[in-house]
């Protein structure tokens, strides 16, 4: 027998990197899903099929409950890069069903890319979670599957990650997170479009980044300080379905995300075009430093201007997925 659960990804409306700090935070989960199928063993091992990681895809064997790392041709700190979050949210799985000897092959397909702000590393851990506690026979509801997503993007971010990715990609629609009080939102609609420059980035370590320029500088502080107060001024926008004053407020955040030094020169030159293409607003979406920006704009003007945009390799519009986990 297999189980299969997927789980969606996400792009902010407002709020990354001040969550990590106490700030409010509004994740919104787009139809871009990662599944995860495990298949529970006779023996403790684990097995690994990721084809979309950019190591090129493969296949590796090896043990989760010892020491033992898999045996392939590649530096450790890549593999460890590159599972950190499937080991993590198998010893989750492995300790809410107390089956610490639990073994699986585990499958992961995902159209969500990778290190590029779209929250991939969230709902491959929701997904992964979801999907081999059901197969333990243990079900979890989606706020369970949530905390302990949280749990795996805080082990391997090194203690530096919100609960904003994981309870979004999780619960589905637009979400609002500060610190550990998370709820759902009712929003208008939002027509998202995402432009994505085919580069990749660590979260953890843009996450330290911001920590280490807010360990040096008080206005960096302030900064992170101003993107809550707009968080809480977008909620009143949202309410009041005001999608030039949301716009509006993406773009103030953008600046804002700049000045933490998070955006980088191919997120610029996409927020540009998606502006002058006509978009409400526009700003870099998750950890940043390169990946995807997105943008408000219910008409084609911003899809067309990112497409004609030499740093953009692929635009696309993000519907909002009402649906989170999903045990299929
Ligand atoms: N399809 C996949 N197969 C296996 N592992 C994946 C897959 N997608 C994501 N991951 C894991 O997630 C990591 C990327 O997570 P990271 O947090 O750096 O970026 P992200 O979640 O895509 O972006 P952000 O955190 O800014 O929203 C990959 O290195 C890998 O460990
Ligand atoms: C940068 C960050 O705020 C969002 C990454 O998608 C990190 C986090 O919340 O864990
Ligand atoms: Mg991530």
């Amino acid at each position: 027998m297999s189980t299969t659960a997927s789980a969606p990804g996400k792009v902010y409306l407002f709020g990354e990197h001040a969550v990590v700090y106490g700030e409010p935070a509004v994740p919104c989960a787009i139809e871009r899903r990662a599944s995860v199928t495990v298949e529970a063993r006779a023996d403790d091992r684990l097995r690994v099929s990721a084809d979309d990681l950019s190591l090129d895809g493969f296949t590796v064997e090896y043990s989760g409950s010892s020491d033992e790392r898999p045996d392939v041709d590649v530096p450790t700190p890549l593999i460890e890069a590159a599972f950190g979050y499937v080991d993590a949210a198998v010893a989750q799985a492995r300790d809410a069903a107390d089956a610490p000897d639990a073994g699986f092959n585990v499958e992961i397909e995902s159209d969500i890319p990778l290190g590029a702000g779209l929250g991939s590393s969230a709902a491959v851990a929701v997904a992964g979670i979801a999907a081999a506690t059901a197969e333990l026979g243990c079900d979890l509801d989606a706020r369970e599957i949530a905390e302990r997503a949280y749990q795996v993007e805080y082990d391997v971010q090194a203690g530096q990650a919100s609960r904003a990715d994981t309870f979004c990609s999780a619960m589905g629609g637009a979400v609002r997170v500060e610190g550990d009080e998370c709820r759902t939102l009712d929003t208008p609609d939002l027509p998202f479009v995402v432009g994505y420059d085919g580069t990749s980035h660590d979260t953890g370590e843009l996450v330290s980044g911001v920590r280490k320029l807010k360990d040096e500088y008080d206005f960096a502080n302030d900064t992170v300080a101003a993107i809550g107060d707009l968080v809480r001024q977008g909620e009143d926008a949202l309410t009041d379905g005001d999608l030039a004053e949301l716009g509006r407020l993406m773009n103030f955040n953008h600046g804002l995300l700049a000045a933490l030094g998070v955006s980088g020169r191919s997120l610029d030159n996409m927020v540009w075009a998606a502006r002058d293409g006509g978009a409400l607003g526009a700003k870099l979406t998750g950890a940043g430093g390169g990946g995807c920006i997105v943008a408000l704009d219910s008409e084609r003007g911003t899809k067309t201007a990112l497409s004609l945009t030499p740093d953009c390799t692929r635009a696309f519009r993000a519907e909002l997925a009402q649906d989170g986990v999903r045990v299929e």
